[in-house]
């Protein structure tokens, strides 16, 4: 797969950022502020009187935001250039409110690695963070971990083993790193643990090297 100019151990210093740091722009200020509300919608009191002017108010600004929405064969021209695909992702991408969004550093052998904390959206059992979330970071990261280790592809297969369960509302470090590449096919690996070094969930994911092309 066509890195362009993504950057790999190889050639870039230890602690290099490889997602897109959020901005003091307009559009990474809304994004966190729609992050806010998702998360608040499930904090607030459901008896929150105020409720329908809250409804009220958020179609408005989605009629906005639509109004303003070009073409989505457009939109997705626009997403893929230049660093784009960082901007939008659903793990890492300040552009997109789904996101977390979790800041991934390279490391000098091999490995990528971030912090995040994670709260009531992404919950699956009480307290805990939902399978499907740790599945869908990890997928991320082992893709990032593959870029950074020179070589990238498609998921293939992900095997997912669920350790312990993983708490919300604490610190996690999610790690991935590139281990083989045998012509088109990569194995990559990662984790998430807790801040005291328990694996709650831990993955082996096999990657395609494969032509994906940019919408144009
Ligand atoms: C991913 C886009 C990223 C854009 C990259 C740009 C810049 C990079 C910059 C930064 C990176 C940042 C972010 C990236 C982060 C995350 C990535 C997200 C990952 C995803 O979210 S990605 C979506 C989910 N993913 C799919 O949507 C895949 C659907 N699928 C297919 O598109 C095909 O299925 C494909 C391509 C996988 C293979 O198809 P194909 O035709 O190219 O290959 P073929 O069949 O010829 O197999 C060749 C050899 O692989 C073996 N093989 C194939 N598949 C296997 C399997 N499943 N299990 C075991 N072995 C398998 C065969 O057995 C054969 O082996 P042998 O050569 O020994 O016979």
């Amino acid at each position: 797969m066509d890195l362009g100019s993504h950057p790999t151990f190889e050639s870039h210093d230890d602690g290099t950022v490889l997602t897109s740091a959020p901005q003091d722009a307009p559009v990474d200020r809304a994004t966190a502020a729609a992050r806010r509300v998702v998360d608040a919608m499930l904090r607030t009191d459901r008896a929150n009187a105020n409720l329908d002017r809250v409804a009220e108010e958020l179609n408005s600004i989605a009629d906005h935001l639509e109004e303003h929405a070009p073409a989505v064969a457009e939109r997705l021209i626009d997403m893929w250039n230049g660093e784009g695909v960082t901007r939008h992702d659903p793990v890492t991408g300040p552009e997109n409110a789904i996101a977390p969004p979790i800041v991934l550093e390279g490391l000098s052998d091999g490995s990528v690695r971030g912090e995040v904390t994670l709260t009531m959206p992404y919950q699956g059992p009480p307290g805990c963070v939902h399978g499907g979330v740790s599945a869908l970071i990890l997928d991320h990261v082992l893709g990032v971990a593959n870029a950074w280790g020179g070589q990238a592809g498609m998921t293939a297969q992900l095997n997912v083993r669920y350790h312990r369960p993983t708490p919300l509302f604490e610190p996690l470090t999610v790690t991935g790193r590139q281990m083989s590449v045998e012509g088109r096919k990569i194995n990559t690996v990662g984790s998430i643990t807790t801040a005291d070094g328990e694996v709650c969930v831990s993955v082996e994911g096999l990657f395609i090297d494969a032509a994906v092309p940019r919408p144009r």
